[in-house]
């Protein structure tokens, strides 16, 4: 189903003015005058809500790992989504201190969880393949995991959905994507992910540049997310192209979650009306993966984490966004004098 893009102008003049209406000096909430006006728009009304957030973590693993690109094991992955079932991540911290509910999906971690409660089982595989040597994914594959991503978010109730993710090697996956999908140089899509060396950081673009020489022909979005795309990157762009058409609020984590939405809005640009982007990762390329998307994220704190911990931390502010459009009195109802010049 195509997105529909949120543009709808009457709505827009209503919804400044109710904005510019209110107690306060013009423009002076800033930042969160623009968001008001994006949730009115992607709400379709002027009585914005917040109702039930909630955060998807998906989580996978990634066969480029073999190239030695994580400062990580490829254990840590599924280790990371026991901690997730067990309560301990930061996401776990900063979502339950927001009221956010949690949702952790194995997309294709290489690990058997056997049932278990509080995990949504979704595997596809036990993992992708080495992307140095073979594309990631089948491209019958990754339709089952945008398929999939989507009809996760068709079972949500909230209206606000956050993205987060787990595996380990993702950030070469997301950067060989941002690489193929805007054409920025390899050099400055790559950087330290868990914490590489300036050498392993070379050796990581040098692995990306090998591929993408390797896989010439992929150009077109779901070819190269099936030739480099992790699977819980592809359920995930499958999970965002939904929530758009389901007109949800997207909130988008650091790099790994935003090469997702690259995939997605080349797949349809109008989820880009959707997006609330959180943060500003540290991970080196996010704010250039950011500027062509043209996208103006809520914080920069440094982070380099994933899982979906900026969107957790921003979830505050889409309630003060809300909040102030719909409590504050007007200058009429609380009888202040307006601006005199
Ligand atoms: C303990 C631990 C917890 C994490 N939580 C998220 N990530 C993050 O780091 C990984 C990507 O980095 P790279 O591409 O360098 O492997 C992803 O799993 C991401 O979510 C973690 C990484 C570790 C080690
Ligand atoms: O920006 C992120 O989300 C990120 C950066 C490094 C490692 N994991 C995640």
């Amino acid at each position: 189903m195509p997105i529909s893009p949120t543009r709808n102008d009457a709505l827009a003049v209503q919804l400044d003015n109710a904005i510019n209406n209110k107690t306060k000096p013009l423009g002076s909430l800033g930042v969160l005058e623009a968001l008001a006006k994006q949730l009115g728009l992607i709400q379709n009304t002027r009585a914005i809500s917040i109702s039930k957030p909630a955060i998807l973590v998906f989580a996978a693993d990634h066969g480029v790992v073999a190239e030695g690109i994580s400062a990580y094991p490829q254990d840590v992955t599924w280790q990371m989504v026991e901690n997730f079932l067990a309560g301990g991540a930061a996401i776990n911290v900063f979502a339950a201190q927001n009221s956010c509910d949690l949702r952790v999906i194995d997309a294709g971690v290489n690990h058997d969880f056997g049932p278990r409660s509080g995990l949504t089982d979704r595997k596809l595989a036990h993992g992708t393949h080495n992307f140095a040597q073979q594309p990631a994914m089948s491209s019958e594959l990754c339709d089952t995991a945008l398929a999939t991503g989507m009809a996760l978010v068709a079972e949500l109730e909230g209206n606000v959905v956050g993205f987060g993710e787990m595996g380990i090697g993702n950030t070469t996956a997301a950067a060989a994507l941002m690489h193929k999908l805007t054409g920025i140089p390899v050099a400055q899509c790559v950087g330290a992910g868990t914490g590489l060396s300036a050498e392993g950081i070379l050796h990581k673009q040098h692995v990306i540049e090998a591929a993408v020489a390797k896989h010439v022909h992929a150009t077109e979005a779901h070819d190269v997310l099936a030739t480099f795309g992790g699977l819980e990157i592809a359920m995930m762009a499958g999970a965002m192209l939904k929530a758009a058409e389901l007109r949800k609020v997207l909130l988008i984590d650091g790099f790994i979650v935003t090469s997702a939405l690259l995939v997605a809005a080349r797949m349809q640009p109008a989820i880009l009306d959707y997006c609330v982007f959180a943060h500003c990762s540290n991970e080196n390329g996010h704010q250039q993966m950011l500027e062509a998307l043209n996208a103006k994220p809520l914080l920069n704190l440094g982070l380099r984490l994933g899982e979906g911990t900026g969107c957790a931390l921003a979830l505050p502010l889409l309630h003060a966004a809300a909040n102030f459009l719909n409590q504050m009195a007007t200058f009429e109802s609380a009888q202040v004098s307006e601006k005199s010049e």
